[in-house]
């Protein structure tokens, strides 16, 4: 089955332009769940412009789904996760002047530090996952380093999609094909996530060594409209149809 995991940083967006307690993002988180979500993910940003270390502390403490902890690899952070012990770390890279996550960790480069690096979290009991982008020296520096998964970075692929360049998308798409595979072989879990919307969300749900999608901006976007739970059933909703073709 292809889990869904509902990202719901851009709750805290909404929230912070007030400096209100509301829109709470554990409260998405629990109508995330019952809509059948079957993970949460949080990305923990080193300037703290969404989610903070507060809504980790309520999440940890409330939140009955697996929580995928989004982060830099950081001292600060690292600190973090042994603290929770959270099911799932998921590396990021993080440029503090970027709108959003700009192209994937560069694993190969980073690879001895990165190695050190995710010792400790895995001895902690937290499934050490990287983002990275679907290139073969970081999926194979990630098998070396011993991620348990990676997510591909599908951030290119879905704005090819939305600026009509077929192209390049049918060719980021192929891509993204190879990757999985290639990291299939390799032993590695993968995941795939960011910008993914009800259109462009089929073509990746389909390719069978994918086992988790993470999905978080469109789907609070579409809440406004919708409500959240009813943006997450027909996002699953679409996930299975692309599964089933398969
Ligand atoms: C790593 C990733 O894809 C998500 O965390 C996404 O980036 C949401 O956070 P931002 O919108 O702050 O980038
Ligand atoms: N890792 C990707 C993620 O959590 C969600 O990204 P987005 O859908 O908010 O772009």
């Amino acid at each position: 089955m292809l889990r869904l995991g509902v990202n719901i940083d851009h709750v805290a967006t909404v929230r912070n332009a007030r400096g209100t307690p509301w829109p709470d993002p554990l409260r998405a988180a629990q109508i995330a769940e019952a809509a059948g979500a079957d993970g949460i993910t949080a990305h923990l940003r080193e300037d703290r412009r969404h989610i903070t270390d507060a809504d980790i502390d309520n999440l940890v403490a409330h939140l009955r789904l697996p929580l995928n902890l989004e982060m830099a690899a950081t001292a600060e952070m690292q600190a973090i996760a042994l603290r929770h012990r959270p099911h799932a770390v998921c590396l990021v890279p993080e440029k503090r002047e970027e709108r959003t996550t700009e192209g994937g960790l560069d694993v190969a480069k980073d690879e001895a530090r990165l190695a050190d690096y995710i010792a400790p979290l895995r001895e902690a009991g937290s499934r050490v996952s990287l983002f990275i982008g679907h290139e073969p020296r970081q999926i194979e520096a990630a098998a070396r380093i011993g991620a348990a998964v990676v997510e591909l970075h599908t951030g290119a692929y879905c704005d090819f999609d939305t600026e009509g360049r077929i192209a390049e998308r049918d060719a980021e798409l192929e891509g993204l094909k190879r990757g999985a595979e290639l990291a299939h072989e390799l032993g590695l879990e993968v995941h795939a996530g960011h910008g993914l919307t009800f259109d462009t969300v089929g073509p990746i749900a389909i390719m069978p060594q994918i086992k988790e999608l993470n999905i978080g901006h469109f789907l609070i976007s579409e809440a406004l409209f919708t409500g959240l739970g009813e943006a997450i059933r027909e996002m699953r909703r679409r996930m299975d149809l692309a599964r089933s073709l398969d």
